[in-house]
């Protein structure tokens, strides 16, 4: 880290700095990225999404300057514009040089389940050896597996291992993350899932939404009186949430073998009574609905999506739900692939997340997303970013704060490796480009 070549360094005494500490005012630090060989995902104003054509523009500026003033940016633009005016006011500064390197905007990954005891390895293996996702679920295994060993795990274990899960998609370049609940299937374990995730979000740097998945799977115990459980989501689970302020989001998985459209259509009707937007699991296992009434109750997303034909395409077309797209569940379960092109040819925005689980998609890693989408969905490279920046940011509701390279929002973003440009993401697959992260101003 070299001092930029004018000196506007302020040195102080520790008794003036007393001083101003007394009287609430507080020193400018500012940040400064030069020499970046690309800034990716630049706006001038800020947009809520991107949809079908505009999927494929990306605003790109070479040999470009970034501006972190505390935990914003505060400017950015070409090299040959950068003078001392775009650090005026500052009373002390850093300069990071990114020459050959490339500054994106944090990934934000809007679908994990990453609050988990432990790994399910037995059923990958299960799964190779000819069994389906659904058969070993209706044996006991799958989601109803990692119920059981989560009750039995205490909240200091299940946060310190989501903590280092944390961590790891954090090196990976993601900034922001939406974790659910939904491997607790009791009032107590629900509960103890949305704490521990609170407490995710007190200590963790990352900008964290937390969403209630009470209706993930059907408790054995309640396989033939169905009606009782999701009496007990409605009656006990949601206003316990809500009166302790646990949950941004409501998920429902409505799919074949899970939870029916009317029985999802009865929980979101339940979760709105207490402000809770939907955010659904929807078409992973068949042409369920799950669409049309996510759309109905105003999702804010459905994800998965790996079933949909014209009449799901047409309920999403003039509804604000993003449509999302989770190609690691679908590589590692050896889904259908989504149809991502008719989607976005029908003008559809797509946005794309982990799917962080120990089920489906083992892997929290936003990199390898990139490669996925453009590998199996042939996505552009700037299509995948949009969907992985913007529109997810837009599908965990921070589009306002994260998601794009803008005055304004949370300097939330990552320096590459010296790379050749942005398509050498995806193009290296499995190999982490990261450098350094800055989230909410502090380097990482
Ligand atoms: N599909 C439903 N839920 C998770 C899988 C959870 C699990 O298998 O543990 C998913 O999004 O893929
Ligand atoms: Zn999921």
């Amino acid at each position: 880290m070299a001092r930029l070549p004018y000196d506007k360094w302020q040195f102080i005494s520790p008794t003036s700095f007393f001083i101003l500490y007394e009287n609430q005012a507080r020193l400018i630090m500012k940040v400064i990225l030069v020499n970046i060989k690309e800034l990716v995902q630049v706006e001038e104003e800020a947009r809520a999404w991107v949809a079908g054509k505009e999927m494929n523009e990306l605003k790109v500026l070479h040999d470009a300057f970034l501006v972190i003033n505390d935990d914003q940016i505060e400017n950015f633009g070409l090299m040959q514009d950068f003078d001392e005016t775009a650090v005026d006011g500052a009373d002390m500064m850093m300069e990071i040089d990114c020459t050959g390197k490339i500054v994106m905007p944090g990934y934000c990954d809007s679908h994990t389940h990453l609050v988990f005891a432990t790994s399910r390895e037995q059923e990958f293996v299960d799964r190779i050896n000819g069994l389906s996702y659904e058969e070993i679920a209706r044996r006991g295994g799958g989601i109803l597996n990692s119920a059981k060993r989560l009750e039995q795990a205490s909240e200091d274990e299940l946060y310190l291992s989501a903590m280092a899960r944390l961590d790891e998609i954090k090196q990976l370049g993601t900034t922001a993350v939406e974790i659910k609940s939904g491997y607790g299937l009791s009032v107590k374990s629900e509960l103890k899932m949305l704490r521990v995730i609170q407490r995710l979000k007190e200590t963790s740097p990352l900008t964290i939404k937390s969403t209630f998945l009470g209706a993930h799977a059907m408790p054995v115990e309640y396989k033939n009186k169905r009606q009782k459980y999701i009496q007990l989501i409605i009656q006990e689970m949601l206003p316990e949430i809500s009166q302790q302020g646990l949950a941004d989001y409501m998920d429902v998985f409505c799919d074949r073998g899970f939870f029916s459209v009317s029985e999802t259509a009865q929980l979101l009707e339940a979760a709105w009574k207490y402000d809770l937007q939907p955010k659904i699991h929807a078409n992973e296992l068949g042409l369920t609905g799950g669409v049309q009434v996510g759309v109905q109750y105003q999702a804010l997303s459905v994800d998965h999506l790996e079933h949909v034909g014209e009449a799901e395409i047409e309920a999403l077309l003039g509804s604000k739900t993003m449509p999302t797209v989770l190609p690691g569940a679908a590589f590692f379960l050896s889904l259908p692939l989504s149809p991502v092109r008719k989607m976005m040819n029908a003008g559809l925005p797509i946005a794309l997340a982990s799917d962080f689980n120990p089920g489906s998609s083992p892997s929290g890693n936003m990199n390898f997303i990139q490669s996925l989408a453009c590998i199996n969905y042939k996505m552009t490279p700037e299509e995948a970013i949009n969907a992985c920046t913007l529109n997810s940011a837009y599908a965990m509701g921070i589009e306002k704060s994260c998601g794009s390279i803008c005055r304004g929002k949370l300097a939330n973003l990552f320096i590459t490796k010296v790379l050749p440009g942005y398509a050498a993401i995806p193009y290296f697959y499995g190999s982490n480009p990261v450098e350094t992260v800055i989230i909410n101003g502090e380097i990482y």
